[in-house]
């Protein structure tokens, strides 16, 4: 069963830079309505916002030392769920996920996921669709290309490990995915040790270089030759991922 989910997972791998797999319309349109109802249902104080984006905690919070773990509520786990078993690349169920919303003009720095997590992420996107950009990882030696330097400031995300990607090493070469509405990035492996990610934070984004376009893509509209994405509503997203550290949420009574 497990090989059977394999195989159907390969033919999803986009790019030549160990493990990326794009899979579009992961979710239905109604699912999608769904999930982006309860979301917005949320108390407001559930949004933590940064300066560039927002954004919602679920599972509990990330420390050093574990997750204070909470479990997440039913309309997160029936797709969290899915994700696990159908993957099978997590080696115990999604126990957190963080909820990003992205108006057109913001974006999210050059990143390397933090330590705390299993180095397995699934994204799914939903509303709008954005370029995420992967960079090599700035610490290699023998740097000898430059890229595109993302400007802006730094956020207080503690479970991020950022950094500026001024220089990228040459073998690693820097590539991007269009991600659309509905679909399932799942990232792994080099991709995710060696690469930074991030999505630039203009509402006009190039994505004809982006390793999934042929892969049931369809964008915006295209301007003298270069596909663009024009972002025109907000994104948000859901980063799912396992934290193995489980913490007890010991609460200590006094008398
Ligand atoms: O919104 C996204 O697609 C990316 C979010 C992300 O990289 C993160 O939460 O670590
Ligand atoms: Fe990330």
């Amino acid at each position: 069963m497990a090989e059977e989910n394999l195989t159907a997972l390969n033919k999803y791998i986009v790019g030549s830079v160990p493990t990326v797999f794009y899979i579009p319309e992961y979710v239905t349109s109604a699912e999608e309505q769904l999930l982006l109802n309860n979301i917005y249902r949320a108390p407001i104080s559930k949004w933590k916002s940064l300066k560039n984006r927002r954004l919602q905690n679920w599972g509990g919070v990330v420390h050093e030392k574990g997750l204070l773990a909470q479990d997440l509520p039913p309309w997160l786990t029936k797709v969290t769920q899915r994700i696990y078993e159908e993957s099978t690349l997590f080696p115990s169920a999604i126990n957190h996920v963080l909820i990003n919303e992205y108006l057109p003009d913001q974006g999210i720095m050059p990143h390397q996921d933090g330590p705390a997590y299993v180095p397995v992420v699934a994204i799914l996107s939903l509303g709008s669709p954005v370029v995420m950009d992967f960079v090599p990882h700035p610490s290699f030696e023998n740097a000898t290309c430059t890229s595109e330097n993302d400007t802006e400031d730094k956020n207080s995300e503690p479970a991020h490990i950022e950094m500026s990607s001024d220089k990228c090493e040459s073998k690693y070469l820097p590539f991007s995915l269009a991600l659309m509405p509905r679909s399932l990035l799942i990232f792994k492996d080099k991709a995710y040790s060696d690469y930074l990610h991030g999505i630039k934070d203009c509402a006009s984004q190039r994505c004809d270089e982006a390793v999934n376009v042929t892969n049931g893509l369809k964008v915006d509209g295209e301007t003298g030759g270069d596909t663009v994405i024009n972002r025109t509503g907000t994104r948000v997203s859901l980063t799912c991922r396992v934290v193995t550290k489980v913490r007890k949420n010991l609460i200590k009574l006094s008398g």
